[in-house]
């Protein structure tokens, strides 16, 4: 194990070191159930699985159960009744394009497989992006996925709602598809022992309370921004088969392109939007991250930095 430096409130690991913290718990996820974990372009196998997200859940375990001491704590102290569960929260943040929808699909699977929180679900924020309307109103439909682009108000509520322990919490739904906000779905959280809360944004700090102070426990998925845009383009000539085929897909327009003419479209979209945000609010909220997963070029998970104070 390496300190970052000294006095550093981090510890570094590489993925040796990392997979050594697994303590020989068991894998229990087979070949397929990985298959549909898998986002597009997202070759994590199970040899990663094994070394990085397991004992990454073992971890997760551990402070669930700390946690819930700590809250048993203060409403001791408050006289309250110290018998109810509060969900422990977890964010996982980073770029468009580097992999995090997987991440929080593995750990979801992973940590639904304890006996003591069974009860694991997921939300991703682009429910809480404004509506096209209402982005097209406020001049951001080149901004979808900065933070002014969602209402945080929102988010926030939402999130507090789930840890406060209300029997239903909903959560709007976005569909890349429409490009929009679904509008008659919701997605329907029920009093979980996890709740998972993914996307862009959710470690931004903002001028009063925000939802990243609601996280027990929060993940950035990193990778050299070169790398990432690379994906990005990558990604976008993929979807051209799939998603973009669709014909109600907003993006339908781009499935006839040649490589060429899709590499341009994809490089623009990297270079005036996503590029932006992750240099200008995504990679700052780096540090406030407990872990943070770095990945090389090919995807995989090569080092592991925890925050241990
Ligand atoms: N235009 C699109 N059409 C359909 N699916 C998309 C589109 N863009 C991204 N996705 C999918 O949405 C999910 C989230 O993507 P993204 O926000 O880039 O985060 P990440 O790649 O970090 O998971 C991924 O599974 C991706 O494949
Ligand atoms: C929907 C997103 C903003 C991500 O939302 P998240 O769930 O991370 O909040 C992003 O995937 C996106 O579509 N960005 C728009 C720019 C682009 O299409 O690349």
């Amino acid at each position: 194990m390496t300190r970052v430096r000294e006095l550093s409130p981090y510890v570094e690991l590489n993925r040796a070191q990392w997979r050594e913290l697994r303590d020989s718990l068991p894998l229990p996820l087979s070949e397929d159930e990985l298959v549909a974990l898998r986002g597009l372009g997202e070759p994590v196998d199970l040899d990663e699985v094994a070394d990085v997200y397991l004992p990454l859940s073992r971890l997760i375990n551990l402070q669930v159960a700390a946690r819930q001491h700590a809250h048993s704590t203060t409403t001791g102290f408050l006289g309250e009744d110290c018998g109810t569960k509060v969900p422990f929260v977890i964010g996982v943040a980073g770029s468009v394009a580097v992999g995090k929808s997987t991440t929080a699909r593995i750990l979801r699977t992973l940590l639904a497989r304890w006996p003591d929180h069974p009860r694991v679900d997921l939300v991703t924020t682009d429910g809480f992006l404004y509506p096209k309307a209402e982005l097209v109103r406020r001049g951001l439909m080149h901004r979808k996925g900065f933070p002014e682009s969602y209402d945080r108000r929102s988010l926030l509520r939402f999130v507090t709602e789930v840890k406060s322990g209300a029997r239903e919490v909903s959560a709007p739904v976005y569909s890349h598809t429409a490009y929009d906000i679904v509008p008659d779905e919701q997605h329907v959280v029920r009093q979980p022992d996890i709740l998972i809360v993914e996307g862009l944004n959710v470690l931004q700090p903002g001028p009063s309370l925000s939802v990243s102070d609601l996280f027990d426990f929060s993940i950035y998925v990193d990778a050299r921004t070169e790398h990432i845009a690379s994906w990005y383009v990558d990604r976008f000539l993929a979807l051209r088969e799939t998603a973009f085929a669709n014909p109600n897909s907003h993006f339908h327009h781009f499935a006839e392109l040649s490589d060429p003419e899709a590499r341009v479209e994809a490089e623009h979209l990297w270079s005036t939007i996503n590029e932006p945000n992750l240099v200008d609010n995504i990679l700052p909220t780096r540090p406030r991250a407990t872990l943070v997963l770095r990945k090389d070029i090919d995807h995989s998970i090569n080092r592991v930095r925890l925050r241990k104070l």
